[in-house]
């Protein structure tokens, strides 16, 4: 007898009760969905349930505290996973009757022979299914809970710090993030901007493409988009189209050969403010795996050269892929060592440094990173952050330009490092900077351009 396919919610338990915690979810979903036979639909809900458990586990939390008897450290790790998988569904997803959210997880139980978390668990799950109301709120309060559509979503009774009281207890349970990123950003932001920045980063944003324009129009793509059925529409950037709902990449029309690449809105302004000319010698510094590598190459209308440099051979050969993919042939993708040695001698029209960071604008990509980011990051980030830019300035001509990027919202990661990097270079200037916070429209991060004298 074959056996049957898992469901989306099996796959979800296995994936989350994995207990290497070195690998993302990312790399055990793609290593599940190779070892196993998947429909296209539980795949899609797999990947939604992983994904939304990670960054919303504080809610699912806050709810389950008032429908459990046990607390959380009382119960085996694996039986409150399965408990947030049923949460997840009835608090999270419109798709769901709430009790399919029950019987769908008490079946993954039964599944797995655990026969003695079956009362527990059908007790939990249906306080939870009273508790959780399909009613829906306009204002953060006790009992309402922010839902990443829009809006909020009523329990039926208090779940969550009183919000007027408490503005940081609430933001941390109701919206799911640690107390000392909430307390730093209630700070900074205000309540009503974290609001929006939380609400952007608990959800998943459809992908935007950047269209190859070395290889046809936007509106030529758009066309045959449309003709083929995926649903799309021109996004804010001149050569980007957004994707109604996350789809499989490598499966649109034109991939292959090379007509478009994923990038979010945000990062495509950086090479577009470095705006790097044909003919120009221009070093990408921290290039892998090459998205704005390649994104430089076809504003270069793929003339003149291209060093893109990273640490490693493997993520070299990243880049060297996409270039591939998209016929970039002036692209001379290097790994260097962290010091800088091996990138070739030389000055440079330009350079892009893309710095590693914290990732602090881009929550919603890597649903774990909130949960992995130290108070200390950004501070011990800066300092590579540092070194990198000097270099940059190092190796650029007179006359030349450099652009300092990063995903991060912190300013010891942005404003900072480029303050502390131009003081004492008077050959240098601030043309110009900006910070873009998340969700408006896109991904958060920050970008300077500095100009030398010439
Ligand atoms: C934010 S990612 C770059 C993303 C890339 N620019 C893109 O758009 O696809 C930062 C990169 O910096 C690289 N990196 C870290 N330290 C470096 C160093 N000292 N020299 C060069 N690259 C470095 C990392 O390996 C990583 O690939």
């Amino acid at each position: 007898m074959t056996e049957a396919p898992p469901t989306a919610r099996d796959i979800a338990y296995e994936v989350l009760t994995d207990r290497r915690r070195d690998v993302f979810a990312q790399d055990r979903l793609d290593g599940y969905f190779q070892r196993r036979e998947v429909r296209d639909d539980d795949r899609r809900l797999a990947t939604e349930i992983v994904y939304g458990i990670i960054r919303r586990q504080a809610t699912l939390d806050a709810i389950l505290r008032a429908c459990s008897s046990r607390s959380r450290f009382k119960t085996e790790a694996e039986l409150w996973t399965l408990l947030r998988i049923g949460v997840y569904q009835m608090a999270m997803l419109d798709t769901i009757p709430p009790h399919a959210a029950v019987h769908e997880t008490i079946e993954v139980v039964k599944r797995r022979k655990k026969d003695r978390w079956i009362g527990f668990a059908n007790a939990v799950l249906r306080k939870a299914t009273v508790l959780v109301t399909d009613m829906a709120a306009d204002e953060p309060g006790r009992d309402t809970f922010p839902l990443a559509g829009g809006g909020f979503r009523r329990c039926a009774e208090p779940v969550f710090p009183d919000p007027a009281k408490d503005p940081v207890g609430y933001f941390c349970d109701a919206f799911s993030f640690p107390r000392w990123m909430s307390e730093r950003w209630m700070k900074r932001f205000g309540r009503d901007d974290l609001h929006e920045i939380g609400r952007y980063f608990d959800h998943a944003v459809p992908p935007s493409l950047r269209v190859n324009s070395l290889k046809g129009s936007r509106e030529a793509l758009l066309e045959e988009f449309q003709a083929a059925g995926v649903a799309c529409r021109a996004g804010a950037h001149p050569l980007s189209i957004r994707l109604a709902r996350p789809m499989v990449i490598d499966r649109l029309p034109g991939f292959a050969e090379g007509r478009f690449t994923v990038q979010d809105e945000t990062a495509m302004s950086a090479a577009d403010t470095l705006a790097p000319q044909p003919g120009q010698r221009i070093l990408d510094l921290c290039a892998a795996p090459g998205t704005k590598t390649t994104h430089l190459a076809e504003l270069m209308r793929n003339e003149g050269e291209l060093v893109a440099t990273d640490l490693s051979d493997n993520r070299v050969r990243r880049i060297e892929r996409g270039c591939r993919r998209l016929s970039l042939t002036i692209v001379n993708a290097i790994a260097i060592l962290e010091s800088g040695e091996g990138i070739p001698p030389g000055e440079f029209d330009g350079v892009l440094v893309d710095a590693p960071c914290t990732n602090s604008g881009v929550l919603g990509k890597r649903p774990e990173a909130r949960w992995r980011l130290k108070p200390s990051d950004a501070t011990v980030l800066s300092e590579i952050q540092r070194k990198l830019l000097a270099r940059a300035l190092e190796r650029t001509r007179s006359g030349g330009r450099v652009l300092y990027s990063t995903c991060s919202i912190e300013p010891e990661e942005n404003e900072q490092v480029v303050q502390a990097v131009l003081s004492g270079r008077d050959e240098w200037r601030l043309e110009s900077s900006r910070l873009f916070l998340p969700g408006r429209p896109s991904d958060g991060g920050f970008q300077a351009l500095l100009v030398r004298d010439a």
